[in-house]
């Protein structure tokens, strides 16, 4: 590749690699293969934006030093720590042995565990923090989920060249860098790319949109596929309309309790759900309680909540009666979560989830959500012993907002 055809911007060059395999990825296979894009800004205080797949580290330290001798490198900036971006940088630290490593508090502390990198220097970066490397200025965006919860993008301000990482990005191995170059349009592999990676996290993706209306964008240098220079706008605007919240989603929140624990549980969660602009409606599920009307309300939610606490290790009120009743309902397409409040062993959230896995509704667990997400931290079935404590209050209303998303999706 001529050394022009990866000027980004003045003294910016591609210093990526275009891996034309069929790339294992997301338990996917990139038909198309891909590239790892990574960005050297010829400045008076050298800076790497990005590196390359863990697998192409040396070929990396090859390409930049077609234009620097990398122990001169000063600063690289690492916009998000998954190893096909961040993969490079043990080859490159071992070499610029100076340089600072410049990446969130969060994405420092991940890139020490796993690259050993405890003798390095870091900058934390803050969102909205700029840093001066001798001719150009960064600005950074904490950008968190897009697409791990450390990440950050850059902004080179007089460049007007956006570097969002993950973010615009595209599956394609090629050797034109540029998307006006493209020998074909690439709107649908484009939002292939969004719908896999970034659409599980699209309230990030309206937070991320909302911080760009403040700058100008000339070009989106992403870190896989084509760099965006044609018309960066259409691909923003892209991502606003597929990432909007779609609001006549409805939840219910059923529970039965004996001395209002599980009833806590369903108002933290229904308060959350309704501040997240999804129409809630709770409903304590007694003995005598009236099924025809829990009938409808199921039939009329998108999301539905089945929450009871455990005495002798059973259900109370009147739930069993309600999951029983599922197996002769058409529940396709709706989202089920089971919870309850408990002393120490908690069967009936466990027996309530063993009932909604044999309904054809979406049962949400704490694998579907890793799988869709990559949050790993929360529990589903919800859990909670006796009365959510602050950090547990805290948590039933992330699990309310993951239920949110997949709603309005
Ligand atoms: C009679 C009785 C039996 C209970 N049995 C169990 C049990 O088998 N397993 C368990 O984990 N908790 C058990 N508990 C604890 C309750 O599940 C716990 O207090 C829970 O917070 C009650 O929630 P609630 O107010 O929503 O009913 C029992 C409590 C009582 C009063």
């Amino acid at each position: 590749m001529n050394n022009n055809n990866r000027l980004v911007a003045k003294d910016s060059h591609w210093v990526g690699y275009v891996d034309d395999r069929k790339v294992p990825f997301h338990r996917l296979t990139l038909e198309k293969g891909t590239t790892y894009n990574s960005y050297f800004l010829d400045t008076e205080k050298p800076t790497v934006i990005d590196t390359v797949d863990i697998s192409f580290g040396r070929n990396f330290v090859q390409t930049l030093s077609e234009y620097i001798e990398p122990e001169k490198i000063q600063y690289i900036v690492i916009n998000h720590v998954e190893p096909d971006h961040s993969g490079g940088l043990p080859a490159l630290a071992n070499k610029a042995k100076d340089a600072v490593i410049v990446t969130t508090e969060l994405g420092a502390r991940e890139l020490k565990e796993m690259y050993k990198l405890h003798n390095k220097e870091f900058l934390i970066i803050k969102d909205g923090d700029t840093l001066d490397i001798g001719g150009k200025t960064l600005k950074f965006f904490e950008t968190p989920y897009l697409h791990t919860e450390e990440t950050m993008i850059t902004y080179a301000v007089e460049d007007k060249v956006l570097y969002p990482c993950d973010i615009f990005s595209t599956h394609i191995a090629t050797e034109e860098l540029f998307n006006d170059l493209a020998p074909e349009d690439i709107t649908e592999d484009f939002k292939v790319y969004y719908s896999l990676i970034m659409h599980p996290h699209r309230p990030y993706v309206q937070d991320m949109i909302e911080k760009l209306r403040n700058i100008e964008i000339d070009t989106i240098a992403p870190s896989h596929g084509y760099i965006l220079r044609d018309n960066p706008q259409k691909y923003i605007d892209m991502y606003d309309e597929m990432s909007k919240p779609n609001k006549d989603k409805k939840a219910l929140v059923l529970y039965s309790t004996m001395t209002g624990n599980t009833k806590k549980i369903a108002n933290h969660i229904a308060e959350e759900l309704k501040e997240a602009g999804i129409e809630t409606n709770t409903m304590k599920i007694k003995d005598d309680v009236d099924m025809d009307a829990v009938r409808e309300a199921i039939k009329e939610s998108d999301a539905i909540f089945f929450g009871s606490s455990t005495r002798y290790a059973d259900m109370v009120g009147g739930m069993e009666k309600v999951l029983k009743m599922l197996k002769y309902m058409k529940l396709e397409g709706k989202v089920g979560v089971a919870f309850g409040s408990y002393g120490w062993s908690g069967e009936a959230v466990e027996v309530i989830n063993d009932y909604l896995a044999d309904t054809d509704i979406s049962l949400v667990s704490s694998s579907y959500i890793i799988k869709t997400t990559g949050m790993s931290d929360l529990q589903f079935p919800i859990r909670v012993k006796f009365n959510p404590d602050e950090n547990g209050i805290e948590r039933l209303k992330i699990s309310a907002r993951v239920i949110k998303d997949i709603l309005v999706g």
